[in-house]
């Protein structure tokens, strides 16, 4: 690369944009936040303010723009098709966050346009993959340590809805990240989807099921469960139990500190995934970068057909959360170019 520095372009100046973009300006090495584009130009002015980037309203605008090497897509899924789709045409790297996009068929377009294009350009921001704990317990899982999997217990709680989210969204916005840690944890693409759910908390907005219990199937025989909990009020909760033929591991338990005060302990519950996973982020991001920089990929982090598998998985689960029934994953061939990735 010529510049020193890998110069980013952050498209989408929300929640999760603004989050990126201090994490960009201020945590990663070797990069430089150029350009951040948000149709709310306001916004975009905000998250660029005192940082060394312009802010603009149009997103195509910095795609294949000579002062940006690499892009993050903070966007909402809806409208990331035709981001990556302008991206790979350019030859731009991207870290696009989760989901690749909110259905199969657009996630399929992008794998195909990606192939055509002979050279992988694109990272799903599936962070769990870069938190230390769930390494960790990859990594007992592929040495055998548990001995072979059998189950994975999720809990996967938020406090609290932003407007607008709907049933669906708690599957290919919320369980999205499950399809892709079970997934990856249990090395096997997802067979079928149930989903069942108790009567609705009386905290949830009108209308929201939620909670929900999903049901995840594995191609190797291996059987998840995911309790989705958007509203339960008290913080921001992602738990896995991996359970094998010879030990169990547990992450996201409560850790410390544990205080112990007036006859009581106690501890806290982080508030969101910026607080949760943020360390995760930073690692993602970091490698992300770095490899952008050789003009490569991070063999680490989740491709383009891992965003499509997690989408074809979501789209059963919508389709099951909807019509109450078992519903099998539809998925096509996986193609040679994403063999081993
Ligand atoms: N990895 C995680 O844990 C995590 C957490 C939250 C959100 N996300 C993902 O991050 C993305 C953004 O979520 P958010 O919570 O920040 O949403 P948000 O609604 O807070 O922000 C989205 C921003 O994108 C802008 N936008 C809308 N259309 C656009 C377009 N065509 N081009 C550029 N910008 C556009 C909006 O104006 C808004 O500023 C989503 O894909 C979401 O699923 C991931
Ligand atoms: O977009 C967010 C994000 O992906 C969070 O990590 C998840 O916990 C939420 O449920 C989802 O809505």
């Amino acid at each position: 690369m010529e510049h020193k520095e890998l110069r980013v372009g952050l498209i989408g100046a929300g929640r999760m944009g603004a989050d990126h973009a201090l994490r960009l300006d201020q945590r990663i090495s070797g990069v430089r936040l150029a350009a951040v584009a948000d149709p709310d130009l306001d916004r975009a002015k905000q998250v660029a303010d005192g940082t060394a980037a312009r802010a603009v309203a149009d997103p195509f605008e910095i795609i294949g723009d000579s002062g940006v090497d690499a892009l993050v897509i903070a966007s909402p899924g809806e409208v990331h098709e035709p981001l990556l789709l302008a991206a790979i045409d350019n030859d731009v790297p991207v870290l696009c966050e989760k989901p690749l996009t909110p259905d199969a068929k657009s996630s399929l377009r992008v794998v195909e346009a990606e192939e055509a294009r002979g050279k992988r350009l694109v990272q799903v921001g599936f962070m769990r993959r870069f938190d230390v704990e769930y390494a960790e317990l990859k990594r007992l899982l592929d040495t055998g340590d548990l001995g072979a999997p059998l189950m994975l217990h999720c809990v996967h709680r938020n406090a609290a809805t932003p407007p607008g989210f709907t049933s669906e969204m708690m599957i290919y916005d919320s369980v999205v990240h499950e399809f892709d840690t079970a997934r990856w944890l249990l090395d096997s693409e997802i067979s079928a989807v149930t989903v069942r759910a108790p009567r609705s908390s009386s905290a949830a907005p009108a209308g929201l099921l939620d909670p929900q219990i999903v049901t995840i199937e594995t191609a190797r025989g291996a059987v998840v469960d995911v309790e989705i909990f958007v509203n339960c009020g008290f913080g921001y909760q992602v738990r896995c139990e991996a359970v094998g033929e010879q030990g169990t591991a547990l992450v996201g338990g409560d850790s410390g500190p544990v205080i112990h005060r007036s006859g009581q302990w106690s501890g806290v519950v982080t508030a969101d995934f910026r607080e949760r996973f943020g360390a995760a982020f930073d690692h993602e991001f970091q490698r992300w970068a770095d490899a952008a920089h050789q003009g490569e990929v991070d063999s680490a982090a989740a491709d383009v057909w891992d965003g499509y598998a997690a989408a074809a998985a979501c789209e059963a689960g919508v389709h099951a959360q909807v019509s109450g029934e078992r519903t099998e994953v539809e998925l096509a061939e996986r193609p040679d170019f994403y063999a081993g990735g």
